[in-house]
């Protein structure tokens, strides 16, 4: 069998050779979002997103995906309302990819897969001292993710992929400022919310997620430069980094609720 192959044999993930299924988890990221059941809560305050480009700092290729950076030493770039009770600050952004546009996203609305997501990562900066304590604590995180589908070019999306081959190998690393998140994300304020996970090691059951209903768009070519990535190091046989998404979870006793009818 080919390495892959056994590694899924052993419930492993081929790329993070981590646990697919978290042995006693309950609450594992993704799921489906199956429409018809979520439940509208009017009790859901809209979401408030206040971003400072001057907190943008660099990118770095963690070897599982780029990761945008912030500095979360102020609060200058922060987000609350919505399902949250407390003030979270941006910590980074990072997005998963399918080695074609046919699939790549890690959540699915009643099952239609998209080629991409974005993930703006968030920590309780209200309970919590640090981003390394939050990740491991119930109410830890908040991340806001939105689906990319193939559309239209990107404009600002495209300053970030301009970037990426300074970034092609592990561990590298390159400054990257006054890049405003906001322009990742959709006019429309619908969303839905759930509690879950993160969806690449430690896995840790910390986090609420928010789902932005609709999509935006990215060109084929814009996609196309996130496969260049690779997961290997400088000197590795090179590896591209493609179909970096976690298999879907089941729901188990969850209800994904809406602030839309
Ligand atoms: N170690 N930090 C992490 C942060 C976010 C995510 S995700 N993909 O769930 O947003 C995973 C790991
Ligand atoms: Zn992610």
């Amino acid at each position: 069998c080919s390495l892959a192959g056994c590694s899924s044999k052993l419930g492993l993930h081929p790329i993070w050779q981590g646990p697919i299924r978290i042995p006693g988890g309950t609450r594992q990221s993704p799921i489906d979002i199956r429409v018809r059941d979520s439940v509208f809560d009017p009790h859901l305050q809209p979401l408030s997103i206040t971003y400072d480009p001057s907190t943008c700092l660099q990118i770095w290729n963690n070897g599982y995906a780029f990761l945008v950076e912030f500095d979360d030493s102020t609060d200058k770039s922060v987000i609350r309302g919505g399902p949250l009770k407390n003030q979270f600050k941006l910590k980074q952004f990072h997005f998963h990819w399918g080695a074609i546009d046919d699939w790549g996203s890690e959540h699915t609305v009643d099952s239609k897969v998209f080629p991409a997501e974005l993930h703006l990562v968030h920590w309780n900066c209200c309970k919590y001292a640090s981003f390394e304590e939050a990740i491991m604590e119930d109410n830890g995180l908040a991340v806001i993710a939105v689906f990319l589908k193939i559309g239209k070019h990107h404009q600002e999306l495209q300053k970030l992929i301009d970037a990426l081959p300074l970034v092609k190998h592990k561990d590298t690393l390159t400054e990257f400022k006054n890049f405003d998140p906001s322009c990742l994300l959709p006019y429309c304020p619908d969303y839905w919310t759930y509690f879950g996970s993160l969806t690449t090691p430690p896995l840790s059951e910390s986090v609420t997620w928010i789902i932005k209903k609709r999509p935006i768009q990215v060109s084929p070519n814009q996609l196309a430069g996130f496969r260049n990535l690779l997961f290997t190091s400088v000197g590795e046989e090179e590896k591209n980094m493609v179909d970096n998404f976690r298999p879907l979870q089941p729901l188990m006793n969850r209800t994904v609720h809406s602030n839309f009818k």
